[in-house]
């Protein structure tokens, strides 16, 4: 946590924002199918993999881990460009070809009801599909699973049982999100665009919720800054770790619940000290003008109340009870 500020704030929330990959998920993805329309599973892979070159998003990564599995060339690419929360684009052999969420191929290339109904079966399974498009026909998809992290649900339930409510904010596909948003037991919001997340979450704000926004940075960046608090989490992007105020630093969820209630025992003892460092300055300094004490037990007593109130500060690195 970065300053007292933040472990203040922390301790206020209401509501908990969780982005799914590398968050709720470990964002480790694995390609669990690939299908051809027209074209060879290789082929679909290559394209794919080609254009998720330059990209450090989870699924780029999966791709491209299948790629080098298969020992593929990849074929040169040029006028690449990334597009938050949508996918990747670029020029391969002089064709434009496009790799990304199902909801943006669908608006560049009309899917068949074959497709459609082969996508949907994949995402109930909690699969995320990524379409490839070479120039304006659906060339394949590539169907990828990412495991909920293992403490997530516990760590969901640990808020919930403290009356925060907990919200997972997901640029992935509605039925695939509802399938991981089940098994979790967290309301869901799904097909977001990064500033989707950020107008969420300032909608929550003015509704009078104090906002905890938990994210890996890779599309939730403008949503984390926006929040209450931001809390980078799931390796971390070095935009997130910079735009955070605290981190998360080994994937636990359970971590949230346990950084609100450190915060909520910090400011109960915050409170107990002062009123035990005032109230005995007070008790002395009537007794010492009364005469019924002298200077030195007044000094004594002061010296007590600072070694009382940092015996009781040094009870909050005691494991919280959770
Ligand atoms: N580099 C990419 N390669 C392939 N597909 C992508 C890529 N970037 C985005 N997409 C597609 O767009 C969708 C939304 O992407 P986005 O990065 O917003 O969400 P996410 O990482 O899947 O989930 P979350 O929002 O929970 O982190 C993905 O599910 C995927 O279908
Ligand atoms: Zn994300």
């Amino acid at each position: 946590m970065k300053g007292g500020a933040v472990l203040e704030q922390i301790g206020k929330i209401t509501v908990a924002c969780f982005d799914k990959t590398g968050t709720l998920t470990a964002g480790k993805p694995q390609v669990t199918d690939i299908i051809g329309y027209g074209r060879t599973e290789t082929d679909v892979l290559r394209f794919a993999a080609a254009l998720e070159l330059g990209s450090s998003h989870p699924l780029a990564t999966a791709i491209l881990a299948k790629a080098t599995e298969r020992e593929l060339s990849l074929p040169p690419t040029s006028d690449a460009n990334a597009m938050g929360g949508v996918g990747v684009r670029a020029k391969v052999e002089g064709v434009e070809v496009f790799v990304g969420s199902p909801k943006a191929a669908g608006e560049r290339a009309p899917m068949t009801p074959e497709q459609r109904t082969q996508i949907s079966a994949l995402n109930h399974e909690g699969k995320t599909v990524s379409i490839v498009l070479v120039g304006h026909e659906v060339a394949g998809a590539i169907a990828m699973r990412d495991e909920v992290r293992p403490d997530a649900r516990a760590g969901l339930k640990a808020l919930t049982e403290m009356g925060i409510k907990t919200v997972m904010l997901t640029g992935d596909n509605r039925r695939t999100a509802n399938a991981i948003g089940e098994r979790l037991g967290i309301e869901v919001q799904a097909e977001l665009l990064p500033e989707d997340k950020q107008r969420i979450v300032a909608q929550f704000q003015k509704a009078g919720w104090s906002v905890a926004k938990i994210g890996d940075g890779i599309n939730d960046a403008p949503a984390l800054a926006a929040a209450d608090v931001g809390i980078a989490m799931g390796g971390g992007t070095d935009v997130a770790l910079e735009t955070a105020d605290a981190a998360v630093l080994h994937g636990r969820v359970a971590d949230v619940a346990a950084m609100v209630d450190l915060s909520k025992r910090t400011m109960i003892n915050i409170k107990q000290n002062i009123a035990v460092a005032l109230g005995l300055k007070v008790v002395f300094l009537v007794t010492t003008v009364v005469g019924l004490t002298g200077l030195w037990p007044a000094i004594l007593a002061d010296t007590g109340a600072t070694v009382l109130v940092t015996i009781n500060a040094l009870r909050l690195l005691a494991p919280p009870k959770l």
